[in-house]
């Protein structure tokens, strides 16, 4: 049997002199990250005129040839696409996805999250939506559950507004902001207000001007035992969550949800690694989520260590790396593909986030559809599904802070670079607007 290298084209990476390694700059706080400008002192030209031709994204027009310092949209139309282009491995049915519990995280950086946390049919890993604004909601979550109490409901995280002490209805956030009595506001009725905007919304109406009479200090509830929840039966009649969930999110800007499908790396993430830039782009993805004119977005963050092959094997590559091989020929030679991942679990999360096309008939036309953050063009393409599922309306591309800044700030170093040129030379990245 031939060996698996014997079929791989000669490896021909340029060679790269190493620049100094920043103390992981790119974990300090999202807020201090200021775009300056493509030049990047100290940095080898070939990254910052990459010598590769990154391939167009599916379906849009020949990508601009300079290097913005902002991330720009790509328009994508993948029914555009020629018959002739690779097209990624798809699943033939989406699996069935429910989220099983669902908790709001204040994070470092200021901005909320909600970490969604998923179960499906088709392996038994926990995969994870973060969500960023409040108008993003699962349906499986938020679906009636037999025989369940208000208390369920809130433990499990389908509840609407916040939790606070004392709180006994999922549906209705007793306290959000008080409210003079009758007055109404642009979106409608104070009681359907009161029902739905979360404080953080409520603060920002506030500072938008809004004039707000002084209200009496809130009633003092007094505590509810989990017991008592617990017999606290739910009324006749009573479904979801649908009644009161109006949009209300200033910071809803007439744009598609920004969506990052995220692999898992361990390494990247965790264990402070400048081989890749996982963990930059992870942090970065939720930075521009939570920008103030930002309609939100979602991460989804697939248990696909390695790009599928696992720790135990991407280990393996390192080594193999560390012995003169780059990413693409370590796997192959590990007997595994190049990337192993499928994307039918992110398509089927998104769904049932009320992202997939079949709401998009509820939405504006400004607001149908996604735009991933991604320079890679397969999950541009896998990850509206087999049937088109979900569309990704614009792709982001995910340019590394390096290139960017000057400074410390991103992953630097020879191995990055090595890792940057061969997703862009042998896997068609398209790391440049
Ligand atoms: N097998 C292998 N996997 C790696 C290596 N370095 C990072 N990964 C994994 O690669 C995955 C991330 O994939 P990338 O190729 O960096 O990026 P992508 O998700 O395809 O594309 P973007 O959306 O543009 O980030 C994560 O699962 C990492 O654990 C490596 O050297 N070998």
């Amino acid at each position: 049997m031939a060996h698996p290298t014997e079929d791989l084209p000669s490896h021909a990476s340029p060679m790269i002199s190493p620049v100094p390694r920043p103390s992981a700059g790119y974990l300090s706080n999202w807020s201090e990250l200021q775009e300056d400008g493509p030049g990047t002192p100290g940095l080898p030209n070939n990254l910052l005129s990459p010598a590769f031709t990154p391939p167009a994204t599916p379906g849009a027009a020949t990508p601009s040839r300079h290097l913005h310092a902002e991330p720009k949209s790509t328009p994508v139309d993948t029914s555009l696409d020629e018959p002739s282009i690779k097209q990624p491995r798809l699943v033939e049915r989406l699996p069935n996805v429910e989220c099983l519990v669902r908790a709001r995280i204040p994070t470092t950086s200021g901005a909320e999250m909600f970490l969604h946390l998923y179960q499906n049919d088709s392996d038994n890993k926990e995969h994870l939506a973060i969500v960023f604004g409040n108008n993003i909601r699962s349906r499986s979550l938020d679906a009636e559950r037999p025989g369940e109490t208000e208390m369920d409901r809130m433990i499990r995280g389908a509840y609407v507004g916040r939790l606070r002490p004392g709180r006994t209805s999922s549906r209705i956030d007793p306290e959000p902001k008080k409210r003079p009595l009758g007055k109404r506001t642009r979106s409608g009725s104070a009681l359907k207000n009161v029902t739905t905007v979360p404080e953080e919304a409520a603060v920002s109406e506030e500072e938008e001007g809004e004039t707000e009479q002084p209200t009496a200090a809130a009633p003092v509830q007094s505590p509810v035992s989990m017991q008592d929840l617990e017999r606290q039966p739910r009324k006749q009649g009573e479904t979801g969550l649908e009644p009161v969930l109006e949009s209300l999110d200033p910071k809803a800007s007439g744009k598609a949800p920004l969506v990052r499908i995220h692999s898992e790396c361990y390494t990247g993430e965790t264990a402070w690694s400048a081989r890749c830039d996982c963990g930059e782009q992870l942090d970065e993805a939720a930075r521009l989520m939570s920008l103030p004119r930002s309609p939100g977005g979602v991460i989804v963050y697939l248990r696909q260590e390695g790009r599928g092959i696992g720790l135990a094997s991407k280990l393996k590559a390192y080594n193999l790396q560390d012995l003169g091989n780059d990413t693409v020929e370590a796997n192959l030679l590990l007997r595994h593909p190049a990337d192993a991942r499928t994307y039918g679990l992110a398509t089927a999360i998104l769904q049932d986030l009320g992202l997939g096309t079949d709401t998009d008939a509820q939405k504006p036309p400004e607001e149908r559809g996604i735009r991933l953050l991604t320079n890679n063009p397969d999950k541009v393409r896998a990850v509206e599904g087999p049937n088109k599922e979900v569309r990704v309306r614009e792709r982001v591309a995910m340019i590394p802070i390096a290139w960017r800044t000057s400074g410390a700030k991103g992953v630097r170093g020879a191995e990055i670079e090595k890792y940057l040129e061969t997703k862009i030379g042998r896997m068609g990245h398209m790391i440049r607007e």
